[in-house]
């Protein structure tokens, strides 16, 4: 892993312009801000009363969620402003809350904590009346300062301060990445402690990869000596109806054949007795409704839907059901397909460290327009994956892996072969496998689309799905003897 990057603000400008570009749209980042500020306040907080100072942007406008939910959750809360909300998102964040509001200096009382949402990135001139006055405030109030995104008053892209008043704070909340001037003095001790949450921005800037073992053979989930099945990771796999039942079942094997502990199939009762009479070392549950279903996956890591599961409102339901139960999901085939009206149903629904797996049709339902409109296929899993929330592998002969983070790597060796029927499956379950034993979603899924072409080149013609599970132990093994 390369270091995080510090960013100046015009690069940070530019990451939130383009989030907003491909399809975040800015009072989405807001609301993500707001809450993340909140929820660092109330972690490191008692409930207390609060007096959030917002100024006339969307610092400000970070500063009114921040308001909002902390009231939500029964804490005693004013907002105190410097200038009337003066963009589009501030006011209607502003709008959307009800408590109490004074202008600076006009509360007439005093809070025990208090939250610099006056001037962000875009400070532009020296502080000055109330806003100075609060500014020295905050120094005498050690122990209760909270900064969004950088203390009112010192540069983002020099840490120096603008004239001669900024805020002190204990804890500063910022987004994304640190700015220059979170590190350098004096902005560097005026945020005291520094939380950089994620709010799905992509690094434009992130190298694209090569995928290959140098990216990811270090943090492989290899058993150690202490490994049990158990704590090998637990994967299921959600199997279609009674005549559509081999692709989960690639899949399952696909899995257990990466390493997987335990693999279980969740099957409709009408395909138990198929699913029954082929497996072995693999589980089976029956499951008749979407209860029965959460109840089937309830201790998994990971879980693959969509191999077979039929373009079905049932497979929908599942898919949302199985959301719901903490396991990581690798989405692929129908249940993609059966999104093709409604992917924002799909996108809202997902984690981050889910993963697509869409082949370029099953792709264009999802996105559409967006591989044609794209600069190149790369550009386009990027966006995808930055629009869905998720990781996005994107099949063909360059198989693209994209992470909303920014990450990327592309499969740069051939594998012809592995153009036939259910190769798909047995990647989909190499890479829940891998996530299933606890490898982070974005190298699972390099790792699991490297072996599968692996297996396929080692293969060569006459390559069918089926062999690939197999393939794979050769493959896993030069891997292990090849660690450092
Ligand atoms: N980028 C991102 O990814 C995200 C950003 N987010 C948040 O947005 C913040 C940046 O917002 P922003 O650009 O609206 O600037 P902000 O700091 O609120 O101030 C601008 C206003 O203040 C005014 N003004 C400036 N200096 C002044 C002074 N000394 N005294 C008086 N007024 C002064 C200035 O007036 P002007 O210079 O135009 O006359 C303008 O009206 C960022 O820090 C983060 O918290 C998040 O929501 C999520 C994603
Ligand atoms: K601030």
């Amino acid at each position: 892993m390369t270091a995080p990057a510090i960013l100046t603000v015009e690069q940070m400008t530019a990451a939130d312009r383009a989030a907003i570009a491909a399809g975040t749209p800015g009072l989405v980042l807001m609301e993500r801000a707001g809450t993340a500020v909140a929820e660092a306040i109330r972690a490191r907080f008692k409930p207390c009363r609060v007096a959030v100072l917002c100024g006339p942007g969307n610092n400000g406008g970070d500063g009114y969620v921040a308001a909002r939910l902390l009231k939500r959750r029964g804490w005693t809360v004013w907002v105190e402003t410097v200038g009337a909300p003066a963009t589009a998102d501030a006011r209607a964040m502003a709008a959307k809350w009800r408590g109490e509001t004074f202008e600076a200096g006009e509360a007439g009382r005093n809070a025990d904590l208090i939250v610099d949402a006056l001037f962000g990135a875009g400070l532009t001139r020296p502080l000055e009346g109330e806003a100075v006055r609060l500014a020295r405030l905050s120094r005498s109030m050690r122990g209760r300062v909270v900064a969004i995104d950088i203390p009112s008053g010192v540069d983002g892209d020099s840490g120096k301060v603008r004239g001669d008043a900024a805020f002190r704070a204990d804890l500063t909340v910022t987004f994304h990445r640190r700015k220059i001037g979170h590190v350098l003095e004096p902005g560097r001790a005026a945020c005291g402690e520094v939380l950089v949450a994620d709010i799905g921005l992509a690094d434009a800037a992130q190298p694209l990869r090569e995928n290959g073992p140098a990216l990811w053979s270090e943090r492989f989930p290899w058993p150690t000596g202490a490994s049990h099945k158990h704590v090998r990771g637990r994967l299921a796999v959600v199997s279609g109806q009674q005549t559509q039942t081999g692709a989960a079942r690639l899949a399952a094997r696909a899995g257990l054949r990466i390493g997987a502990g335990v693999v279980t199939v969740l099957s409709p009762p009408s395909a138990v007795a198929v699913n029954a009479a082929h497996l072995e070392a693999i589980m089976l549950r029956a499951f008749d409704n979407e209860a029965q279903l959460v109840e089937g996956a309830d201790n998994a890591d990971a879980v693959v839907i969509g191999p077979a599961a039929g373009v079905t409102p049932e497979t929908r339901g599942n898919l949302f059901a199985l959301a719901h139960t903490g396991a990581a999901m690798v989405v692929d085939a129908d249940a993609l397909t059966v999104f093709r009206d409604r992917p924002g149903e799909l996108f809202a629904t997902l984690d981050r460290d889910d993963v697509l797996t869409p082949h370029p049709g099953e792709f264009e339902r999802l996105f559409p327009g967006l591989l044609d409109g794209a600069p190149h296929r790369l550009a386009a899993a990027r966006e995808a994956a930055v629009k869905a929330g998720a990781i996005v592998i994107l099949k063909g002969a360059d198989t693209v892996i994209a992470s909303p983070d920014g990450r990327a790597a592309v499969n740069v060796e051939d594998a012809p072969w592995l153009a036939t029927a259910g190769s798909g499956d047995v990647l989909a379950g190499f890479v829940a496998g891998l996530i299933a034993q606890g490898m982070e979603s974005f190298e699972a899924a390099c790792a699991g689309a490297w072996i599968h072409a692996e297996c396929a080149r080692r293969h060569g013609p006459g390559l069918i799905a089926e062999d690939l599970p197999q393939l794979s132990s050769a493959v896993l093994r030069d891997l292990y003897a090849a660690r450092a």
